[in-house]
């Protein structure tokens, strides 16, 4: 058995379309007031200074609003477009407004996992606050202690760099570490750091009928 489990989020975890429609629909029209009413929060004017460095944008808020809508419709997962959809969806998750939900394998297996001793955590391009809320108010209730880390472009790096997996596995502590993910670019970054991998080809989906060879492949976990 394997110390730890690293998951991916969308189309390992939870449908595509959890993210792209509910969530990024959710996002979209709120971007523009988030940024308006946050303007003096250090983390959203750090995420705003890098879209603008990113983009070259100078003017106000509909411009930048354009640019994240434009990253959103061609699914770029640019890290201060996570940052600030997370902290929109922490809001939405606290107030009701979002439930996370997962494929009908997931919550079984997890928590089958956890309580046969294996270390969960996630690996997301969505940001670790967006994480937390999104583990919190489930379907299935909070599951937040499941995980015992969570990893997202900001604390761990790219995804399809080796280097990201190795940053996770000096605070894991451990490199006998599985990863379950739906892209295979991911699979082969994270073997390159020596990481045992799983592609998740789920019918349907994105990836469903994508070439995940070397890798293991399951159709749910
Ligand atoms: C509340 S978590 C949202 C996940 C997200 O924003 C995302 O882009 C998912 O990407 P992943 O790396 O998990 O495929
Ligand atoms: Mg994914």
């Amino acid at each position: 058995m394997t110390e730890w489990v690293v998951l991916d989020i969308e189309g390992t975890l939870s449908a595509t379309d959890q993210v792209l429609v509910v969530l990024y629909d959710y996002a979209r029209p709120r971007l523009g007031p988030w940024i308006d009413e946050h303007a003096s929060d250090p983390v959203v004017a750090e995420a705003v200074a890098q879209v603008r460095e990113l983009s070259g944008v100078t003017g106000g808020t509909d411009e930048l609003v354009a640019v994240l809508h434009g990253w959103m419709d061609a699914d770029r997962k640019v890290t201060p477009l996570k940052t600030l959809q997370g902290l929109i969806w922490q809001r939405g998750y606290a107030v009701g407004d979002l439930v996370a939900e997962f494929f009908p394998d997931v919550v079984p297996t997890l928590r089958k996992w956890h309580e046969d001793g294996v270390k969960l955590a996630v690996f997301s391009s969505g940001s670790v606050a967006g994480q937390v809320a999104f583990f919190g108010h489930t379907t299935d209730g909070d599951l937040r202690g499941l995980f015992e880390h969570h990893f997202d472009t900001v604390n761990a790096g790219p995804k399809r760099e080796a280097d990201s997996y190795h940053a996770i596995s000096a605070v894991l502590g451990s490199s006998d570490v599985t990863f379950y993910s739906d892209v295979p670019a991911e699979l082969h970054a994270a073997a390159a750091a020596g990481w045992q991998t799983v592609g998740v080809a789920r019918p349907g989906e994105p990836y469903g009928e994508a070439d995940f060879s070397p890798h293991r492949t399951v159709a749910a976990l």
